[in-house]
């Protein structure tokens, strides 16, 4: 059980973000992403979770290479920036949608993240924190899941919930899960990981040129 990332190379429009990244995650470990503001971790996470195309380079999970797609994914939760969560839908019932893919006890992940009280209230009427909070509770239905990538997590959450989720991580972690988790915030996993991003050299002018490198994804 492991996840292997061999000379990882990522453009966005015709940009190169991450050059020849290699990194490994271990069972039983979470792993901060760090690095400032536009280095490529968002980048970095959506690829691993098959939400764009590499460049070069390899991604293995657990035997499973990134590009056998369904069988990869079947393994990761991602969970990004937005909330992913359906507007018009209640609480309650954006979570049971996410409990048909992840499996998991909706009950429990709403305990868990402490939304009994908004239940019933549309996913658009939510506060952004209570969102976030919506959006989190996947991380309690997808616990058979070995991959977490969490990308800033915790942004507009209170500092008890903060912890909430670094618990949650932690628990993965002690049941032999794995997190890679890009964040700003402190979440006081002390003993985690760290993988620092830096900046790949400027592109050359025989790479502007290049048909392959010019044309872009998005
Ligand atoms: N949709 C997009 N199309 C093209 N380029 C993009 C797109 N999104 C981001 N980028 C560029 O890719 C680079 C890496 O962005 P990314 O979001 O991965 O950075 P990050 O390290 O997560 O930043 P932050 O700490 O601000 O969240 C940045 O230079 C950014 O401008």
């Amino acid at each position: 059980m492991s996840l292997a990332v061999s000379s990882l190379t990522l453009m966005r429009s015709g940009r190169m973000i991450v050059s020849d990244l290699s990194f490994a995650l271990t069972p039983g470990r979470a792993t901060l992403l760090r690095g400032p503001n536009g280095v490529g971790k968002s980048t970095v996470l959506r690829a691993i979770a098959g939400l764009m195309p590499i460049a070069s380079g390899s991604v293995v999970l657990n035997g499973t290479p990134l590009t056998d797609r369904d069988a990869f994914q079947d393994q990761v939760l991602f969970a990004g920036h937005q909330d992913a969560l359906k507007p018009t839908l209640t609480v309650a019932e954006n979570i049971a949608f996410w409990a048909h893919l992840f499996g998991g006890d909706v009950r429990a992940a709403m305990q868990s993240f402490q939304l009994d009280e908004i239940a019933d209230r549309p996913a658009h009427a939510c506060s952004a924190g209570q969102k976030r909070r919506t959006g989190l509770a996947r991380l309690a239905l997808a616990k058979d899941r070995p991959l977490w990538l969490l990308d800033e997590p915790t942004v507009s959450l209170d500092q008890a919930t903060v912890e909430r989720v670094a618990s949650v991580i932690r628990a993965h972690c002690d049941a032999g899960g794995m997190a890679l988790i890009a964040t700003h915030i402190d979440l006081g996993l002390t003993d985690a990981d760290t993988l620092t991003l830096t900046r790949p050299r400027p592109v050359t002018a025989a790479e502007e040129t290049d048909p392959f490198m010019a044309g872009g994804w998005e």
